[in-house]
């Protein structure tokens, strides 16, 4: 079963004016589809991170994979890195795995349809049938500004939350439609005490709900504490207060709230000093940027061997991803948390077909079917590639759009 192409798409994708500590979500999110062709012309799929730099050194690793058995996985992760020149060239391994990431997936989904199996068996098998999502909140505009004027545009389907009121009233529009079970608020934004009384209605409308908070590192340790303290009993867990693993370790050893990141921890050279000074309760894994499916199972099991807690974080994605996210956390028995997804905000313009995976009462139901369970729509995924290459454009870049409204916006952290 021998590779014979790997096709890299490039894709542009819908995406509301989400608001975060670097500044505000562009109206198009970027990503990469790549679709490996084995013999006999059976494709498997993987999605991954986006922007004209990943794509470069996508194309840059195709002809190390290529020829090679879709069942040779490991091998296949050694190509890729010694293709972009290994630990003495110039690409970090976190990025040399985030390159790996999508055609691992491709190759499980590829091995799924051959042996006519679920990627979750080809991961160990399910530790659950359902995996459990939250409802990922965001401060946001009602619409897009005008690109010429700046004024505001025609409010979409969300509407806007810049207030306590306006956030309560999103986690109502995701929890009706969703039914998720556990809800996160994305900070950072405004001043702490505004954020913090967002918390605390959303304790109130929905007090069965477990509740997070990520300001991605825009407090200051002082902040932190004081937020932990006024919210401590609020919350599930607590997501990157401050950045740094010594910066968490010093919050860490102040609160009694357990600390969760996805910022500080992001590569497995970080978790021996991360456990050396107890500087996170949680690590959020991202199969995106932790080297593929399996890699992320061998970080549960190395976050269980330490007592530290698994969740998953996420970033603007589309259903392949969603797919693959499903079946790693299905197979991972250390990850208990209910998973962040963006899917809700960008689902649009996916480029599966629908009725593939769906989350119902919070959670997606473990597909059963061969391979990754999605099922690519070529005219979709053609209409959104069209839609990068019109765009010109090369990189997210939150902080620059923002700048295009506010432009003195200042994204050095910490903020408040
Ligand atoms: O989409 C966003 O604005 C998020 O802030 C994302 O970029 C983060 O990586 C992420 O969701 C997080 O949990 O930090
Ligand atoms: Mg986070």
């Amino acid at each position: 079963m021998i590779i014979r192409d790997l096709v890299i798409t490039p894709i542009a994708f819908r995406d509301p004016p989400l608001l975060n500590a670097d500044g505000v979500h562009e109206p198009l999110a970027l990503r990469t589809v790549v679709r490996l062709v084995v013999d006999g012309g059976l494709i498997g799929l993987g999605e991954g991170s986006g922007g004209r730099r990943m794509l470069g050194l996508l194309e840059s690793v195709r002809t190390a994979v290529i020829g090679r058995s879709v069942f040779d996985t490991s091998a296949i992760e050694q190509a890729v890195s010694e293709a972009l020149g290994g630990d003495a060239g110039p690409v970090s391994r976190r990025d040399r795995r985030t390159v790996f990431s999508p055609i691992e997936v491709a190759c499980l989904d590829a091995q799924g349809h051959l042996m006519e199996r679920p990627v979750v068996e080809l991961l160990g098998g399910r530790v659950r049938d359902a995996v459990p999502y939250s409802a990922y909140l965001f401060y946001k505009w009602a619409a897009h500004p005008d690109p010429t004027t700046g004024k505001p545009g025609v409010a979409d389907e969300w509407g806007e939350a810049l207030d306590p009121d306006g956030i309560v009233k999103q986690a109502h529009l995701l929890i009706e439609r969703y039914g998720f079970g556990s809800i996160k608020l994305k900070a950072g934004v405004f001043p702490p005490d505004q954020e913090i009384a967002a918390v605390r209605a959303l304790a109130e409308a929905f007090p069965e709900h477990p509740l997070r908070i990520d300001p991605n590192g825009a407090w200051t340790h002082e902040t932190a504490v004081r937020v932990a303290r006024e919210l401590g009993p609020a919350l599930e867990y607590f997501e990157d207060p401050v950045l740094t693993i010594p910066g968490m370790s010093a919050v860490a050893a102040e609160i009694d709230l357990p600390l969760a990141t996805n910022m500080c921890v992001v590569a497995f050279e970080h978790i021996p000093e991360a456990v050396r000074t107890d500087a996170v309760q949680i690590v959020l894994s991202d199969h995106h940027y932790w080297g593929g499916l399996r890699r992320t199972r061998e970080l549960g099991a190395i976050c269980e061997t330490f007592g530290i807690g698994v969740s998953m974080h996420s970033n603007s994605h589309l259903g392949i991803s969603l797919a693959a996210m499903t079946h790693v956390a299905a197979a991972t028995p250390a990850l208990a948390y209910a998973c962040d997804t963006h899917y809700p905000w960008n689902r649009g313009d996916d480029v599966v077909r629908p009725g593939g995976l769906e989350i119902v009462d919070g959670s997606i139901t473990v597909p059963h079917a061969p391979g990754l369970g999605v099922e690519l729509d070529e005219t979709a995924l053609e209409r959104q590639h069209q839609v990068f290459l019109d765009s010109g454009r090369a990189e997210r870049d939150d902080t620059g759009y923002m700048r295009r409204f506010q432009p003195d916006y200042d994204p050095i952290l910490p903020r408040f």
